[in-house]
């Protein structure tokens, strides 16, 4: 396999003897985005399979997302058991970042937070989300994806009447249980934290197990949990029309959008429906934009998808299809030639 990534970086931290590896995939519209990682894998190479999948993953989010950068990704591949020097390990990570020179930012994601960046914005300025939560302007987007895709699905984008099952009621999936309640639409709900539950029903939702969450018959299915959501086992038991939400990486491989084209489930690219946290982030901190301008931003997600879904359908191709061929045209990537059917 050839090397597609501009750049990646393995080093060694020195103060915490972990593996760091920063992957810049592409910086083709501007300075590279993407959260750092602290996670543990059964080697450190699986940590660099990692990094450079989810930071060419970041290069088509920004594209797809209009924003004026790439893709990048940073890991901190911790062995089994590891006992963590959490300051020790964020400063070797900011020193990593600090010597690429301002060719990659970073921010959080699974396993680090805003009071860790703030520890990593002690050795280098290219960190972002020092303060506050992304998740409120991750589910404005989703909410501005769901009227795609129900506009997409039933001819309305209104979703009021409209049925959800959102698995997952985290930060994003509380957030979005919210907003749908608010606009008049029937929600069903699970998370395997129990504790969320009275939060969910005090604003109107019905509480389910994870189980039958995933497979009600609802109108759309709101992945807010876990990534690989989607597999050969799932995709068989749904009973959605659609499935569109947050969660990063839901197909468990590729050939599961195929699957859930041939039951005529219209999938939405998570790399399109969860980038309303990265946008708020990139146009508050780096461009300095207005409340109005990021709120537009965020609601421009929705006819991105739109023009997603209607290309797919026009081309007879799946929306992953779709939504890879756009980020390719925007990013300038030759474009891989589409199936003949799907
Ligand atoms: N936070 C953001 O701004 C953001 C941005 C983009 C994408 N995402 C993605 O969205 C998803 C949710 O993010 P979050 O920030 O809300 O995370 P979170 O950790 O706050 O919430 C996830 C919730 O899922 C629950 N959960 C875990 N396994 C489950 C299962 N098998 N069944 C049901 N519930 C389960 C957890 O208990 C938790 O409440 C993740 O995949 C994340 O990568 C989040």
């Amino acid at each position: 396999m050839s090397l597609k990534h501009q750049r990646v970086v393995v080093e060694r931290g020195p103060r915490s003897g972990l593996p760091i590896i920063v992957a810049v995939h592409s910086t083709a519209l501007g300075t590279a985005i993407g959260g750092c990682r602290i996670a543990t894998y059964p080697d450190w190479r699986d940590g660099l399979d990692d990094v450079l999948r989810l930071s060419s993953a970041m290069t088509q989010k920004a594209a797809l997302a209009g924003l004026p950068h790439g893709g990048g990704k940073t890991v901190v591949a911790l062995p089994a058991g590891a006992v963590l020097d959490r300051r020790a390990v964020l400063h070797d990570v900011g020193d990593v970042i600090e010597n690429l020179g301002g060719i990659y930012a970073t921010g959080p994601d699974v396993g680090t937070g805003p009071d860790d960046m703030m520890t990593i914005g002690e050795r280098t300025g290219y960190v972002l989300c020092r303060t506050g939560d992304s998740s409120p302007g991750t589910a404005a987007g989703v909410v501005a994806s769901m009227r795609a895709v129900v506009a997409d699905r039933f001819g309305s984008p209104e979703l009021s009447g409209r049925s959800f099952a959102v698995l997952g009621a985290g930060r994003v999936g509380s957030h979005v249980v919210r907003l749908l309640r608010s606009a008049g639409a029937t929600v069903l709900t699970a998370d395997v934290d129990p504790s969320r539950r009275t939060a969910m029903e005090s604003v109107g939702a019905t509480w389910t197990d994870p189980r039958s969450c995933l497979t009600a018959a609802v109108d759309v299915l709101v992945p807010a949990a876990l990534g690989g959501v989607l597999t050969a086992g799932t995709v068989p038991t749904l009973r959605c029309a659609a499935v569109a939400g947050p969660a990063n990486n839901q197909l468990a491989t590729d050939d599961i959008a195929d699957l859930l084209h041939e039951r005529d489930i219209l999938w939405a690219p998570d790399v399109v429906v969860s980038a309303g946290g990265i946008v708020h982030a990139i146009a508050t901190e780096l461009h300095h934009e207005t409340p109005a301008q990021v709120t537009t931003r965020i609601e421009a997600i929705g006819d991105t998808l739109s023009g997603i879904l209607s290309a797919a359908r026009e081309t007879s191709s799946t929306p992953a299809a779709a939504a890879s061929r756009l980020a390719d045209f925007l990013v300038g990537t030759p474009p891989t030639p589409l199936p003949a059917t799907v």
